[in-house]
């Protein structure tokens, strides 16, 4: 099947070919009806990569094709694209149908068909009711709807999605992230969602595109990511917070609640790499403790495990044990190499 969007070889410097890359030589195909996330740290490229889908940005190489046409130099107008900004950017003078129905009216559709779209994208977001009201009435989260609603009801070929949630407390994020999810598999639309959050990415992704100074670092399934991160890059940002230096093994890193701390005379068992530690940190957590444990010196030396009891404190030896089939062996990252990006 022709992806929705294909981007082949882009890359955008903001000033001379001098300049360092804000997007560096990036392919990517984004699957129809699927949710495709662009996640990384600020400053990886991720806004730059949406405003050239959308025609803002015009790359200084490669192509964009949109439904198997190329559409490099297509104006954003011609692109049919739905956009969702973090700022709701809602006419304040309109009711909510004038807003969601202003992209219709100004694609010239029949007056009755403009009410009844516009009513169709209101109810998808749960608004109806208050379809008479002005936006300076609604909360937050609510005027993120009437944002999305009006997005949607253009029907656009894909639905671009830049920050949407980072303006809303998070409790309200984690709610508006359902919705999002609901309305997108609701309407079969494409979605490109830029997000910093990788819960937000893991929750709602089909496809999860990772990015490092304007470069891909890993995509695909979060499912199949997560588990098994290819890089420290990609690991670090996912939060894997273990990189122990093992005899033999090559990079590789492993999550705390993997590590297993034992009475230090416990043997960990051949299916397991044993070390003997020392306890540095204790925290509560309520359902666990954080422990962190020193197995040496240099920053591979300190593990961090999730570890069921409130029994350990500073200066305690343990041995810890980390299984084999939980080290993730990991690819030393080109990008990060070089970068020492902001986190
Ligand atoms: N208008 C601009 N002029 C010059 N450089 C820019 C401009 N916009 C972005 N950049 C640079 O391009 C790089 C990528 O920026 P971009 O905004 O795409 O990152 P991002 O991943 O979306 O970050 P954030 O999460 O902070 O929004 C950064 O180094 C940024 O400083």
């Amino acid at each position: 099947m022709t992806p929705v969007v294909r981007l082949d070889g882009v890359s955008h410097r903001f000033g001379g070919p001098e300049s360092a890359a804000a997007v560096a030589d990036l392919d990517l195909d984004v699957p129809r009806g699927k949710f495709t996330t662009l996640l990384g740290p600020s400053g990886c490229g991720k806004t730059t990569t949406l405003r050239m889908i959308a025609g803002f940005l015009r790359p200084t190489a490669g192509r964009i094709l949109l439904e198997g046409e190329d559409a490099t130099a297509t104006p954003p107008e011609k692109r049919n694209l739905g956009t969702v900004h973090q700022s709701y950017a809602l006419f304040p003078h309109m009711s909510l149908t004038d807003n969601v129905a202003f992209g219709l009216r100004s694609r010239r559709l029949p007056a009755d068909e403009v009410r009844r779209r516009a009513g169709e994208a209101l109810e998808l977001v749960g608004l109806s009711h208050a379809a008479a009201r002005k936006p300076g009435e609604l909360s937050g989260g609510q005027q993120q709807r009437v944002a999305l609603a009006r997005a949607v009801a253009i029907r656009p070929s894909v639905l671009l999605l830049d920050e949407p949630l980072s303006n809303l407390d998070a409790r309200l994020r984690v709610q508006m992230r359902r919705e999002l999810l609901r309305v997108q598999r609701e309407t079969g639309l494409t979605a490109i969602l830029v997000t910093h959050d990788q819960d937000e990415a893991l929750e709602l992704s089909d496809s999860m595109v990772i990015l490092n100074g304007g470069r891909l670092e890993q995509e695909g399934d979060p499912r199949e990511i997560f588990p098994a991160p290819a890089n420290r890059f990609v690991a670090e940002f996912l939060g894997y917070d273990n990189f122990p230096d093992l005899p033999g093994t090559g990079p590789v890193t492993i999550r705390p609640e993997h590590v297993r701390l034992l009475p230090p005379d416990r043997g960990e068992g051949d299916d397991a790499v044993g070390l003997d530690a020392t306890v540095t940190g204790v925290t509560y957590q309520g359902s666990h403790c954080l422990v962190e444990v020193a197995t040496g010196e240099g920053p591979g030396a300190t593990l961090r495990s999730v570890h069921p009891d409130d029994d350990l404190r500073p200066g305690d030896r343990v041995r810890v044990a980390l299984p084999r089939h939980r080290l993730v062996h990991l690819a030393p990252s080109e990008a990060q190499a070089g970068s020492g990006e902001e986190r």
